[in-house]
């Protein structure tokens, strides 16, 4: 380890001379442009080399997770980790186009543009009947520790129409793209009603505001901003929004054991994922509902593609399949694929609530856990067991149809 940081240190020594004489030449104020801007390409180069060599160091130390060993872990816990986690591995939906090459350091100097005209248009001025609360809440929209259940509160359980509509402004997706404001509002309101459908504790319209709020985050904080096009920043945050829609507050082992309808749509395969995208795209069949009414058809095919690949990649049984092969794309210095990083980055805010401040998880957490509550009371209707007592008990119908079909 001490040889690792010694050699890492002697790397970094030309650079930092060099960033030293720059600086001294800045001061005396005998400034060679074209000196600097080999020294700074020079430097940056390097910079990027310690960088990737240090991200494959840390990755080969890692633990691999398919390696843990069993041994003192009940067999449910393992069952449950294996139904989960994995899944038979399957011919993964690739574009055939570019494969930019992941320069995040490089990029986030050269760029800058972006984060520019993300501020040009201020909040207030695009939508000044905010409540206080709310513009207040707005204010902290590129932090970690964003409080979505605030921004719910203020804006009268509008979490995602409130977070969704301002992204949209900050990053002038909606000049880009010329969607009508009237469109992004019904989008939005239709959004979130199917989000409600189901009643769910946890997956709701607030958990797409917190992911899609996340995305935003990881976005903006690692630089990654700059390596995207306005196309893919409009896919990521759309993806985000969407990605639970009409959610059933059941898992896909539930679906596939009670053959659900949607279990038999969707041939067991990523059942609920595929539904929350072929809902959210039925909405845009609508034209007063399509904010992409007006993207080329390229742009639409892109755009969709994206979009499928990074909701299909929540699904939590490719969870592994996908860390695995980012770490050896990583390893191998390989060109970055544009669409499995955004899907790992999507996948990473969804699950990404432990890592946010205590207050919010434990609210997450207890969601989460009267939702899967939720569903061992489904499941304990489902046994042919106990079926007849609880309907010789009850009067009525025991609420599943409607909640299955
Ligand atoms: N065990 C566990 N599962 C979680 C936690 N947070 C989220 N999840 C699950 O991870 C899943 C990610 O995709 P979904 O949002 O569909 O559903 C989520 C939950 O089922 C957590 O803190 N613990
Ligand atoms: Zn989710």
């Amino acid at each position: 380890m001490a040889e690792l940081v010694r050699i890492r240190k002697k790397k970094l020594q030309i650079p930092i001379s060099r960033l030293r004489s720059m600086l001294k030449q800045i001061e005396e104020k005998e400034v060679d442009f074209e000196e600097i801007r080999k020294n700074l390409d020079f430097t940056a180069s390097l910079l990027e080399a310690v960088y990737l060599d240090g991200t494959r160091q840390c990755l080969e130390s890692e633990d691999d997770l398919q390696q843990l060993q069993s041994d003192g872990v009940p067999s449910e816990v393992t069952d449950w980790l294996a139904s989960t986690f994995t899944q038979r591995i399957r011919r993964p939906l690739r574009r055939s186009d570019e494969k930019p090459k992941f320069r995040s350091i490089v990029h986030a100097v050269q760029a800058g543009i972006f984060v520019e005209r993300m501020f040009k248009r201020a909040y207030t001025a695009t939508m000044p009947d905010q409540p206080a609360a709310v513009i207040n809440c707005l204010r902290d929209v590129d932090r970690w520790s964003f409080d979505v259940f605030a921004l719910n509160s203020g804006s009268s359980d509008h979490a995602l129409q409130t977070l969704f509509f301002e992204l949209i402004t900050r990053y002038d997706l909606n000049s880009r793209f010329k969607i009508r404001i009237s469109c992004l509002t019904e989008f939005l309101s239709a959004l979130e009603r199917g989000y409600c459908k189901y009643n769910n504790p946890y997956h709701n319209l607030v958990h797409a505001a917190d992911v899609t709020q996340t995305l935003h985050c990881l976005l903006l904080r690692s630089g990654l901003v700059h390596w995207l096009t306005e196309l893919e920043v409009m896919a990521s945050l759309f993806a985000a929004a969407i990605h639970d829609f009409e959610h059933t507050g059941t898992t896909n082992n539930f679906h596939i054991h009670t053959r659900s309808e949607f279990a038999l749509i969707y041939n067991d395969r990523s059942v609920q994922e595929s539904h929350h995208l072929s809902a959210a795209f039925r909405l845009l069949q609508d034209d007063r509902l399509n904010i992409f009414i007006n993207l080329t058809r390229e742009e639409w095919m892109e755009m969709r593609s994206l979009v499928i690949e990074m909701v299909l990649a929540t699904d939590m049984s490719s969870h592994l399949i996908q860390v695995k092969a980012m770490k050896s794309s990583l390893q191998q210095q390989e060109r970055i694929d544009k669409p499995k990083a955004l899907s790992l980055l999507l996948h990473t805010a969804d699950i990404s609530h432990p890592s946010k401040p205590w207050a919010l998880h434990s609210r997450w957490t207890k969601a989460l856990m009267e939702e899967f509550f939720r569903q061992e009371y489904f499941e304990d209707l489902l046994n042919p067991a106990i079926i007849p007592s609880l309907l010789e008990a009850e009067t009525g119908d025991s609420g599943l149809d409607s909640f299955i079909t």
